[in-house]
């Protein structure tokens, strides 16, 4: 049984690795003049590969924004943002698209298209974002990493025809096609029952540690804070608090746990 610390403002350092991402003094606001609205604060951080970080906070808090900026999605408009070794600030929207590529996105709302079955939801990423990874056709590819989350006997099926669960296990081989080395997903498992949240995220788990993938997940799903090797929480735009729950994913020689 382990106990996480709060170890407020202290990352979890890795000095032998690169971090995956690498955030420094970054601030963002919407809006200008009478709209301007600052929503994230001098935020520092370092996320490693194969970590699962949990990210929470209250509604408005700004978890939203930084999973987009992270994701190359919007603009870094002060500070430093490190993305796979690429620095994010002021690149150009070519250099964007190709950070774009190693990353999987994961949505609430899959955003599958009704009218492609679920192999032709996942080689929409294929498609989109060609990447010479294996000389597997990209269907074979899709259909392989369908039967690899369970859903083999499901692959030319429409969404329509699959269940909330199925529905988001083909977003996240969609994500996960393109060998991404980072999976960015907010809130995956909010429209799930409490069996298919918790096995969309325990695959996602499986996939993060056999693969060194880092992943980092917004959610208000206490149900499975437990998947996260760290939980970082965001309030008013501030990162609260970074608590490292599982050391076992870093090299770092100090002890958190209790
Ligand atoms: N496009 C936008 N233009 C102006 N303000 C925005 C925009 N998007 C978000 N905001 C504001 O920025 C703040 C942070 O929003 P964000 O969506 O990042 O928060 P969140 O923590 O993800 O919230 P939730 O948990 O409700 O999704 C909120 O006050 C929100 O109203």
């Amino acid at each position: 049984m382990t106990t996480a610390i709060s170890i407020d403002n202290l990352q979890a350092e890795s000095p032998s690795t690169e971090p995956s991402v690498r955030i420094r003094d970054l601030n963002f606001h919407y809006g200008e003049g009478d709209l301007f609205k600052q929503v994230l604060f001098n935020i520092n951080l370092d996320i490693y590969p194969g970590q699962i970080v949990i990210l929470t906070g209250p509604s408005g808090s700004g978890k939203t924004t930084l999973l987009t900026l992270i994701g190359a999605l919007r603009t870094v408009q002060d500070g430093s943002l490190r993305v796979l070794g690429q620095e994010l600030r002021n690149l150009g929207a070519k250099n964007l698209v190709q950070v774009r590529k190693n990353i999987g996105f994961i949505f609430q709302a899959h955003n599958l298209f009704y009218s492609l079955t679920a192999r032709q939801n996942v080689m929409m990423s294929t498609d989109l974002y060609p990447k010479d990874i294996s000389d597997i056709a990209p269907s074979s590819r899709s259909a392989d990493i369908l039967t690899k989350l369970g859903l083999g006997e499901r692959v030319d099926y429409k969404p329509h025809a699959l269940s909330g669960g199925q529905k988001q296990r083909v977003a996240i081989a969609r994500a996960l096609v393109n060998h991404p080395r980072l999976i960015l997903a907010d809130e995956p498992t909010a429209a799930l029952d409490k069996k298919s949240g918790r096995d969309v995220v325990t695959l996602m788990q499986k996939m993060a540690k056999e693969e060194n993938i880092t992943i980092l997940m917004v959610t208000h799903d206490n149900r499975i804070l437990d998947v996260a090797d760290r939980i970082i929480n965001l309030v008013d735009g501030n990162l609260e608090s970074d608590n490292v729950v599982n050391t076992d994913v870093t090299n770092d020689t100090r002890t958190f746990m209790l």
